[in-house]
């Protein structure tokens, strides 16, 4: 029998596309013809989904709609919008109720997103090792296996809480002797593989796991994008493709400055290297600068470039929403806020301290503030003790203020 890699492979074939490895990226998905933009490059059901908001019935388990949802009348977890869609689920959910039913009313309360994800994928696993369902050359395990976890860059302390996740998921199957160190492993493969499922208007209503879709590398200039049609996932070309291409889509928000999405890339464990990304910044200045303030210069300025020429229009902005909102407005305490940290960059003490004039008023304020926290968060919390040491400094501050004045 074929090896699954070579059934990937052939079934891939059958779809015009490859897989192949890339320099530095891993592996890579690559257009084995032309495709038009609009095609669909490829589409996938996810090999484990879970809807985001769990017990509340956002959205059914199967298909993601939103609408006649009814719960399962056992578990009081899973969600269907009509006897199709949980006749589909019922083989996986079967085994996922009898699970979450044997669970104590605390135990449930931990069964977030990642968790149930990880159950089903356990769940779905094992129900193909047992021939109940069946599996494909784009629908198996061990594509699951092959993705990419950057286990050895991890941090510490998220290793320790992946564990920890792993134990849980063993709680919730006791039947099943679990290997933690694989599923903790594969709590890692979810940070960097698993994709958000959005509705048409981008609002995330959940997460899925698409192996065969995870193959695809980023680009900040991608040629194809990901869409969601209920739970079923659709790469589709942006621009024509060619044969041997490599498709890329963009895991990130695209409308942003190179230092974001590269910030945003992080957890991706690589810096991109697209020609949004090498080029110089003009890009950058037009989606986050500010128009010079002198009329005859066509420049920009960039915030964290120039900040006393970024400061004075943020002073400008401030004087005329003084004008136009209420002194207790959102907008203004934001403009203020941005104005305070730009003089405090600049290490301009003094115009800093002219922002906050109003120190009565911030002590009435913050003495109401300490007394509601101290309802909600004790007196004996670090934070607690800090917060109320700082309203003792602003108690002296504002009566030298006043004693100073009273002496003018
Ligand atoms: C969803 S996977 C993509 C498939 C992956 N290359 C593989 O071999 O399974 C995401 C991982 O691929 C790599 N990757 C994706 N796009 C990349 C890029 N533009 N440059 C370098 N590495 C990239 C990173 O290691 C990233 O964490």
């Amino acid at each position: 029998m074929a090896s699954w890699e070579q059934q990937l492979r052939d079934e891939l074939a059958g779809r015009d596309l490859a897989v192949a490895s890339v320099p530095g990226k891993g592996r890579g998905l690559f257009a084995a013809r032309s495709f038009f933009p609009g095609e669909v490059v490829i589409s996938q059901e996810p090999y484990a989904s879970t809807p985001n908001k769990i017990s509340v019935g956002s959205n059914c388990d199967n298909c993601f709609a939103s609408r006649n949802l009814r719960k399962c009348s056992v578990c009081r977890v899973a969600w269907y919008c009509g006897s199709a869609c949980q006749r589909e689920e019922w083989k996986l959910h079967q085994l996922e109720c009898r699970a979450i039913t044997a669970l104590t009313e605390d135990r449930k309360k931990m069964l977030t997103p990642t968790i149930r994800l990880m159950v089903r994928l356990v769940l779905r696993r094992k129900l193909q090792d047992d021939k109940v369902i069946p599996s494909s050359g784009t629908d198996n395990y061990n594509l699951v296996d092959a993705l990419e976890s950057h286990i050895s860059e991890v941090d510490k302390n998220q290793l320790v809480l992946y564990a920890q996740m792993a134990n849980l998921v063993q709680l919730i199957l006791p039947s099943f002797e679990l290997d933690l160190k694989e599923i903790t492993h594969t709590f890692s493969k979810f940070a960097c593989n698993a994709h958000t499922i959005c509705d048409p208007e981008l609002r995330p209503l959940g997460t899925g796991l698409y192996p065969v879709l995870s193959i695809i590398n980023h680009s900040c200039v991608p040629n194809a994008v990901l869409i969601f049609e209920g739970r079923t996932a659709y790469v589709r070309a942006l621009q024509p493709i060619s044969k041997n291409e490599e498709v890329s889509i963009s895991y990130i928000e695209t409308a942003a400055t190179t230092m974001k999405r590269q910030d945003d890339l992080k957890h991706y464990y690589f810096t991109c290297t697209c020609p949004r990304c090498v080029k110089d910044s003009e890009e950058d200045t037009l989606l986050e600068g500010y128009r010079c303030n002198d009329q005859k210069c066509d420049g920009f300025v960039l915030p964290n470039a120039d900040n006393s020429e970024v400061s004075s229009m943020y002073k400008t902005i401030e004087e005329l929403e003084r004008k136009l909102y209420h002194p207790f407005s959102i907008t203004l305490l934001h403009t203020r806020e941005t104005l305070l940290k730009i003089y405090m960059e600049l290490q301009d003490w003094q115009t800093a301290l002219m922002l906050l004039e109003y120190t009565e008023d911030a002590l009435k304020s913050l003495t109401r503030a300490a007394d509601i926290l101290r309802i909600t968060h004790g007196t004996k919390s670090e934070f607690m003790k800090e917060l109320l040491g700082k309203l003792e400094e602003v108690r002296a501050e504002a009566s030298f203020r006043l004693s100073a004045g009273d002496e003018q």
